[in-house]
C-alpha cells in the first residue's frame, strides 16, 4: 500500500475541497492520504518550518503539491513552503517520489498554468518524477459529467466565482470527480513506481 501526502494551502477553503476530494480518489483505490495544510502560524519572520511535515512528506510515496492561483502564480504562503522546503532538496530527500499537482481559481482561466508550471518546475528540480492528469475533457465525449472540464493536463483545475459575502466554499462538482479520479491515479502510479523500483549499477 502507498502513502500519498496531500501538502496544500487553502486561504478560503476551495482548494482544501479539492484535497479533501483527491484524498478520497486516494482511499477509493486502496491506498493512504496524508493531508498536510499549510498554515500561515507555520512562518515565523518569513521562514516556513515544521519538521512534522518534513517527517510526514519524507514518509510519503508520492506527493501532491495543491495551491490557490493567487496573480497568476501559488500563494505565499505555500511559497515560503516550499522554500523552507529546500532542506528536502540538499539531501535529495524527495528524489524519485512520484509529483502531481492542483489549483483553484475564481476565473476560467485565471491564469492557473502559471501555478501549474511553476508546481512541476519545483518537482523537478527536487529530481521528483512529475504524473499530469490523463482524464479526457467530459465534452469530448457526450458527457456531462464535468470531468476536466477546464482541460487541464499539466495537472488538476477546479474554478468557482470568488465569494465575497463570506459564504462557505464550493467545489463544482465536475472539479470534484476530477480531483477525485486524480487521487486514484496518482495512488495507482505511486504503487507501480515503488513496487516496481530496480538496482541501478553505480
Ligand atoms: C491575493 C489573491 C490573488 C488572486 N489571484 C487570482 C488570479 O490570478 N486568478 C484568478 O482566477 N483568481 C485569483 N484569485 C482568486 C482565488 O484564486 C480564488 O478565490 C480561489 O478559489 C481561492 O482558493 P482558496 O479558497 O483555496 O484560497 C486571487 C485571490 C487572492 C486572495
Amino acid at each position: 500500500m502507498s502513502t500519498i501526502a496531500i501538502v496544500y494551502f487553502s486561504g478560503g477553503g476551495h482548494t482544501h475541497l479539492m484535497a479533501e476530494a483527491i484524498a478520497t480518489g486516494v482511499h477509493t483505490a486502496g491506498h493512504t492520504a496524508d493531508l498536510l495544510r499549510i498554515t500561515g502560524e507555520q512562518i515565523t519572520a518569513g521562514r516556513w518550518q515544521d519538521d512534522g511535515f518534513m517527517a510526514r512528506l519524507s514518509a510519503a510515496d508520492a506527493i501532491m503539491f495543491g495551491s490557490p492561483t493567487y496573480m497568476s502564480g501559488v500563494a505565499a504562503q505555500f511559497k515560503a513552503f516550499i522554500d523552507g522546503a529546500s532542506s528536502a532538496w540538499f539531501v535529495q530527500q524527495w528524489k524519485d517520489k512520484i509529483a502531481a499537482g492542483f489549483t483553484h481559481s475564481s476565473s476560467p482561466s485565471g491564469d492557473k498554468q502559471g501555478t501549474l508550471l511553476y508546481l512541476s518546475i519545483n518537482a523537478a528540480q527536487h529530481g521528483m518524477v512529475w504524473v499530469g492528469a490523463a482524464d479526457m475533457p467530459s465534452q469530448y465525449q457526450g458527457k456531462t459529467d464535468g470531468i476536466n472540464r477546464l482541460g487541464s493536463f499539466l495537472g488538476i483545475m477546479g474554478q468557482s466565482p470568488m465569494t465575497m459575502d463570506g459564504s462557505p466554499a464550493t467545489l463544482e462538482s465536475g472539479d470534484r470527480l476530477t480531483s477525485e479520479l486524480f487521487g486514484q491515479r496518482i495512488a495507482v502510479a505511486a504503487e507501480r513506481w515503488t513496487s516496481q523500483k530496480v538496482a541501478v549499477a553505480a
